[in-house]
């Protein structure tokens, strides 16, 4: 057989590719060297400027200090920040590293930017979550923010209290079914709670989730919360191969199938009820409040294109998970330390009943009324910032009000929880002192000392959402019971799992139901 039968090109060709692969090769080597060249120098810029905190391992950095059961950064990383007032280097292996900020000017000088988000975190989320507005960035994200900024416009945010209510309604009647002074793990049931009420916010579905008492939805979101985290403080599972063949990488998958399919389930049966609706709505003249699920499928922009279906379940993804995890957090939080301070909580449930007179609905109009409460959740935030931490790239080079400067292409990590726990910033910051949210305590503060919703043009979009049902469910809760720690548990010890949970065994706490007069 000749030879050309088994290379079927000239010596030409031959000769023309070998120089194109050698080529090749030397570009791709350069690159990466080019690369690896630049990281070295960026840590090295960055190590000279901000403190790093002793202890760095060779090849595992930090990670050998902070492990991998997220109790690290509320124990080693926040002792760092009292030390060092503004900001320290965080190691997490050879190469990678990053900056922690924590002081009110600091963290000013990198929100008021618009630089994108952290890729290391978020591409974790990226699987789960798509290219919703959490995790998209550029024109892209800019477009979406746009067109669903109207959905949180007050008069659409107007009739979810009465939904709240409802919700909170429906776990107060499953409470009342257990013996007074049960012992309950507070999470469990506000993300239930939550989960309901952004169900029917969202996407107008009126579910039996709570009655149920569990929910496979709400299992998965907490898998992959945990997962995320967990592959974020992992060396060898950073890698999108190892994490694949993984049982971690596998549990994920599973995950994710379950809730985008559940997401998918809901567009589809709402797509088909929509035509429907309307039809009715027409008939009766009657008109339902709008849900998030109406403004993305309505949203157009100034060329009349709207979103696409993968646009809107990942948005349906997005709000599913940052409407209801968030907020589960933050009012667990803020019953645990109403808990922990009777007096508090007795405040509280004096201006509940006052505003409430007996009624079992908040309206829009009783909010403003809830002035003690408001200042009982924003301390609550303070202490326990439901997302703890947020992370950026920066795109160009950010020099300090104090003259510091991180180089450009550096990881960013804004401790929400070192900033609002800083001794330089706040007297006692152990302390639960609702008085610091008074109208008087706060005119002088920092705009850039207490962000629980993060703050810039990536702020939170939900942030009235979130604060208005914090406020109906603690003051409907109230209401009906008191609340006491369950001193036969340790401690709960708060934990970042994406949002800050309580750590293993939870966050118990004791019930016992008022009379109402
Ligand atoms: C106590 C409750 C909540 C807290 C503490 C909270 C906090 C935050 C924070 C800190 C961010 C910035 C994240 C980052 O930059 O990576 C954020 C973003 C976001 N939140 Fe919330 N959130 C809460 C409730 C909600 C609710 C109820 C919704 C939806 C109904 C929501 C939707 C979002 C979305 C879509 C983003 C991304 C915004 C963007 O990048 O344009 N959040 N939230």
């Amino acid at each position: 057989m000749a030879k050309t039968d088994f290379f079927p090109i000239g010596g030409t060709t031959m000769m023309t590719l070998t120089w194109a692969t050698v080529v090749f090769m030397a570009v791709v080597v350069v690159k990466v060297t080019m690369g690896l060249w630049n990281t070295v120098e960026r840590n090295r810029t960055m190590a000279k400027e901000f403190p790093v905190p002793p202890g760095s391992h060779w090849l595992l950095g930090h990670l050998v200090l902070l492990g991998d059961e997220g109790r690290g950064l509320m124990t080693k990383a926040m002792e760092w920040s009292k030390v060092y007032k503004f900001a320290h280097v965080i190691r997490m292996g050879p190469l990678l590293q990053h900056c922690t900020v924590y002081h009110p000017d600091y963290v000013k000088a990198v929100m008021s930017r618009a630089d994108k988000k952290d890729d290391y975190m978020y591409s974790f989320l990226r699987p789960w979550l798509g290219d919703g507005l959490l995790t998209s960035a550029g024109p892209k994200w800019f477009r979406n923010r746009r067109l669903l900024t109207p959905g949180f416009h007050f008069e659409i945010l107007k009739p979810y209290v009465r939904l709240f209510s409802e919700s909170t309604n429906v776990m107060l009647t499953n409470w009342e079914k257990l013996k007074s002074g049960s012992s309950i793990d507070v999470f469990h049931y506000m993300s239930l709670m939550t989960l309901d009420s952004m169900l029917k916010c969202a996407l107008s579905q009126h579910t039996d989730c709570q009655t149920r008492n569990t929910n496979d939805y709400i299992a998965a979101v907490y898998d992959l919360a945990d997962l995320t985290m967990k592959r974020g403080r992992s060396l060898i599972l950073r890698s999108d191969l190892i994490y694949a063949l993984s049982s971690d990488g596998r549990r994920y998958r599973k995950a994710c199938t379950l809730v985008h399919e559940y997401a998918e389930r809901i567009i589809a049966e709402r797509q088909a009820a929509l035509k429907q609706r309307h039809t009715d709505e027409q008939a009766t003249n009657k008109k339902k409040y709008l849900d998030f699920l109406d403004i993305l499928l309505k949203a157009r922009d100034e060329d009349g294109n709207g979103l696409t279906d993968a646009e809107i379940r990942d948005e349906v993804d997005t709000f599913m998970f940052e409407g209801h995890d968030t907020t589960a957090s933050g009012l667990s939080w803020t019953l645990y330390c109403l808990a922990r301070h009777p007096g508090h909580q007795e405040k509280c449930r004096k201006e509940a009943q006052e505003v409430l007179q007996g009624k079992t609905e908040v309206t829009w109009d009783d909010l403003p009324s809830m002035k003690y409460i408001t200042m009982c959740v924003k301390e609550s935030l303070r202490m326990y910032p439901a997302v703890p931490e947020i992370f950026r790239d920066v795109e160009t080079s950010v020099t300090f009000s104090d003259g510091r400067t991180l180089p450009e292409g550096s990881q960013v990590y804004i401790g929400l929880y070192h900033l609002h726990h800083s001794p330089h910033i706040w007297e006692k910051p152990e302390e639960f002192d609702p008085s610091r949210f008074s109208p008087e305590n706060s005119k002088d503060r920092h705009p850039y000392a207490f962000l629980p919703f993060s703050a810039g043009p990536r702020n939170c979009i939900g942030q009235h959402f979130a604060m208005n049902e914090l406020k109906t469910a603690v003051a409907l809760i109230l209401q009906r019971f008191s609340l006491t720690p369950d001193d036969t548990l340790p401690e709960p010890f708060p934990v970042h799992r994406m949002v800050l949970r309580a750590d293993t065994p939870g966050l118990f706490l004791k019930i016992r139901p008022i009379e109402m007069e």
